[in-house]
C-alpha cells in the first residue's frame, strides 16, 4: 500500500452557466455560423448571462457556528450550484430563469462534517442536494418546488484524495469528490488507471459516477462504473456504513448495487475502493464507411457477438458523421478502436474490419498496432474524437442562437433497435416540426454495444420559439420518452433518472421494486431531506 502526493488543480475558469472552461466557449462569430445551419434561429447570439441578473434571494437559514466555516452564501457560488449542465439548464441561465437557487453551498472535508450537516438539515427542514461536478443532464442537482424551508447544495469536491493504492490487489481507496483528472493524476505514478472516461470526465466526480451509474466511453467490456466497485462508504441520515472489500460475493442482495444509481436520494457516498487496470500500451484504430445504416447495424451486431471486444465500436449515422467531419459523402461511419496493456491488438482490429466488410462496409486496410502514446490513426477516427470533446461547447453556442438541443440515450435489444431508431427519426422529427414550426436535425450514434443489443444516442436540434425554449424542450422530451416507452427501450442507458426522466422511470420499474425503494427511503431518510424528487417522491 502506498501514500499519494497532492495534486494541483486547474487554474482555468469554469463557466457557471455553460459547459467547461470559459476560454473554450465558441465566440459570437462561431455561434452565428452554427445558427445559420438551423433555419429559424436568432439573428445574433443571446448575450453571455450575468449572475447579477438572476433573482437570488437572501438565504432563509443560517448554519450553526460549528458548521458555519463549511458553508457559503456567496451568490456566485450559489448560482453555479443551482443547476446541472443539460441544455435545459444552459437555456434557463441564458434566459435568467434558473429556478430555485440553493440558500447555501457547503464544502465538507471529512465524513464527520457530512454527517453533521445532514443532522442539522434534518432538524431544520433543509433539503440537501449532493453535488459532485454538477454535470447532471437530468435535473439531478437542482431543487424543484417549495416543500422545504431551505436548500443546501452539498459539494463534495473538497474530498478529492486517493487515500491509498493497493498495487498488488490493483485497487485504490478514493474520496468521492475527486474529479476525473484529479483522480487519474494521483493514480498515474502507480502505472494504474480507473479507465473510466465518460464524455464529462473533466468535470464530473467519482461520487457522481457512482450515484448515477455512469457509462465510460469504451463501447464494450468493462465500461460502466458499476464494474469497478469493490466497496462503498455511504453516509445517510440514519447512520453510516461501509461494505467489505471483496473481489466478489454471493451474500444476498449487494449493498454496493443498492447504493449505485441512488442519485443522492438515499445517502451520500463519501469513499469507494475501486478496481484499477494497467494503462494500455497497445492501440489500433480504423474507420469503416457504410451506404446503408441498417447494414451497418448488422455489422456492429456481428462484432459485438464476436469475442473481439473493441474498446471503441461507435457507429455514426450520416448526419453525425457529417457533423463530426468523419465523412462528407453521406455515408454512415463505424469508428473501431482496440487497446491492451499486454499485447498487440492489430489482429483483432483486422478481424473486426473483415466482419464489417462482410456486411458491405468499405474500409482501407487497417493500420498496424502502434504504441499507445502515438497519435490516433485514421483521419475519420481523429476527426470524430476531436468533435466528441468539442460537442458540449457547440451545444451551448447553439443555445445562444435560440436553438433547442436535446440529447438523449437509451438501450434496447437488437430485435427492437432498427424500428426504434426509425421511429425517433420520423416521429420525433414530425413532432418537433409541429411544436416549433421548423424542421429538426436528428442524428444518431451507437455509444455502447452488447451481444444482445446496443445503446443509441440521439441529438435533436431545432430552432426554438424565442423565450419559450424551455417549454419546447419539455414538449420534445415528453415525445421522446413516449417513443422509448412504446418500444420498450430504457428511459436512460447512462444519463440517470434525476427529475427529468422520472415519468419514464416510474413506468419502467416493477411495482414491488418501487415499494421497496419507498421503504428504503423512509428508513434511511426519515425527514425526506435527501435530493427530494429524484428517483421517487
Ligand atoms: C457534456 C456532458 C457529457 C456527458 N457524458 C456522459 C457520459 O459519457 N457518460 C455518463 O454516464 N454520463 C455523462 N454525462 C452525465 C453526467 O456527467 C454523469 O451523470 C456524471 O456521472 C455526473 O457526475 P457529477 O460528479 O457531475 O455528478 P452531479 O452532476 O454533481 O450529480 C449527479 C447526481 O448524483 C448525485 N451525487 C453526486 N455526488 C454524489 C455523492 N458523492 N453521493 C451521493 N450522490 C451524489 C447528485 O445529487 C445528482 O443526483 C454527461 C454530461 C454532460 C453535461
Amino acid at each position: 500500500m502506498s501514500a499519494i502526493p497532492a495534486v494541483p488543480r486547474s487554474a482555468r475558469t469554469r463557466s457557471w452557466w455553460g459547459w467547461g472552461y470559459t476560454d473554450a466557449h465558441p465566440d459570437d462569430v462561431e455561434c452565428a455560423a452554427m445558427g445559420a445551419l438551423l433555419p429559424g434561429t436568432l439573428a445574433r447570439p443571446l448575450p453571455i448571462p450575468r449572475i447579477a441578473d438572476l433573482p437570488i434571494a437572501r438565504p432563509t437559514v443560517t448554519p450553526p457556528p460549528s458548521l458555519a466555516h463549511l458553508a457559503t452564501a456567496d451568490p456566485r457560488v450559489r448560482a453555479a450550484h443551482a443547476m446541472g449542465k443539460a441544455y435545459r439548464d444552459v437555456i434557463r441561465a441564458l434566459r435568467a430563469r434558473p429556478g430555485r437557487i440553493p440558500d447555501l453551498v457547503a464544502h465538507p472535508t471529512v465524513d464527520r462534517e457530512v454527517a453533521d450537516l445532514l443532522a442539522w438539515a434534518g432538524e431544520h427542514d433543509v433539503a440537501v442536494v449532493p453535488y459532485g461536478g454538477g454535470s447532471s443532464v437530468v435535473g439531478g442537482v437542482e431543487y424543484r418546488g417549495d416543500a422545504h424551508r431551505a436548500v443546501l447544495s452539498l459539494d463534495l469536491t473538497s474530498m478529492d484524495r486517493v487515500l491509498e493504492v493497493d498495487t498488488a490487489g490493483r485497487s485504490a481507496h478514493i474520496q468521492a469528490g475527486a474529479l476525473g483528472p484529479v483522480l487519474e493524476e494521483q493514480l498515474r505514478p502507480h502505472g494504474l488507471t480507473l479507465r473510466h472516461f465518460p464524455q464529462s470526465f473533466e468535470f464530473s466526480t467519482l461520487g457522481g459516477w457512482l450515484a448515477t451509474r455512469a457509462g465510460g466511453h469504451y463501447a464494450t467490456g468493462r465500461t460502466h462504473i458499476d464494474d469497478f466497485v469493490q466497496s462503498l462508504r455511504v453516509i445517510t441520515p440514519a447512520g453510516a456504513g461501509t461494505s467489505w472489500r471483496l473481489p466478489a460475493s454471493g451474500a444476498g442482495p449487494s449493498p454496493d448495487r443498492f447504493f449505485l444509481g441512488s442519485e443522492g436520494a438515499l445517502g451520500v457516498i463519501t469513499e469507494a475502493w475501486m478496481r484499477l487496470q494497467e494503462r494500455p500500451r497497445h492501440k489500433a484504430a480504423a474507420s469503416v464507411a457504410f451506404t446503408d445504416f441498417h447494414r451497418a447495424l448488422d455489422a456492429v451486431r456481428a462484432i459485438a457477438q464476436s469475442d473481439l471486444a473493441p474498446a471503441n465500436c461507435r457507429l455514426l449515422d450520416a448526419g453525425e458523421a457529417l457533423f463530426s467531419g468523419a465523412s462528407r459523402d453521406g455515408s454512415s461511419v463505424l469508428v473501431l478502436g482496440f487497446e491492451s496493456a499486454t499485447g498487440p491488438v492489430g489482429d483483432r482490429l483486422a478481424s473486426a474490419v473483415d466482419l464489417a466488410r462482410a456486411h458491405s462496409g468499405r474500409a482501407e486496410t487497417p493500420p498496424a498496432d502502434r504504441d499507445a502514446s502515438a497519435d490516433s490513426a485514421g483521419s475519420a477516427v481523429s476527426a470524430w474524437r476531436s468533435a466528441f470533446l468539442r460537442m458540449p461547447y457547440l451545444r451551448d453556442g447553439l443555445a445562444r442562437m435560440g436553438a433547442v438541443v436535446e440529447t438523449f440515450e437509451t438501450a434496447a435489444t437488437w430485435d427492437k433497435l432498427p424500428a426504434l431508431i426509425d421511429a425517433v427519426r420520423t416521429e420525433l422529427g414530425a413532432a418537433a416540426l409541429k411544436i416549433t414550426g421548423h424542421p429538426a436535425t436528428i442524428n444518431c450514434r451507437l455509444t455502447h454495444v452488447y451481444p444482445d443489443g446496443a445503446a443509441p444516442y440521439f441529438t435533436v436540434a431545432v430552432a426554438g420559439r424565442p423565450g419559450d425554449e424551455v417549454e419546447v424542450w419539455d414538449d420534445i422530451k415528453a415525445v421522446a420518452g413516449e417513443i422509448l416507452h412504446r418500444h420498450r427501450a430504457t428511459i436512460t442507458h447512462h444519463h440517470a433518472v434525476g427529475r427529468d426522466h422520472r415519468a419514464g422511470y416510474d413506468l419502467q420499474r416493477p411495482e414491488p421494486f418501487a415499494l421497496a425503494l419507498r421503504a428504503a427511503k423512509d428508513a434511511l431518510d426519515p425527514h425526506r431531506i435527501l435530493n427530494p424528487g429524484v428517483l421517487l417522491d
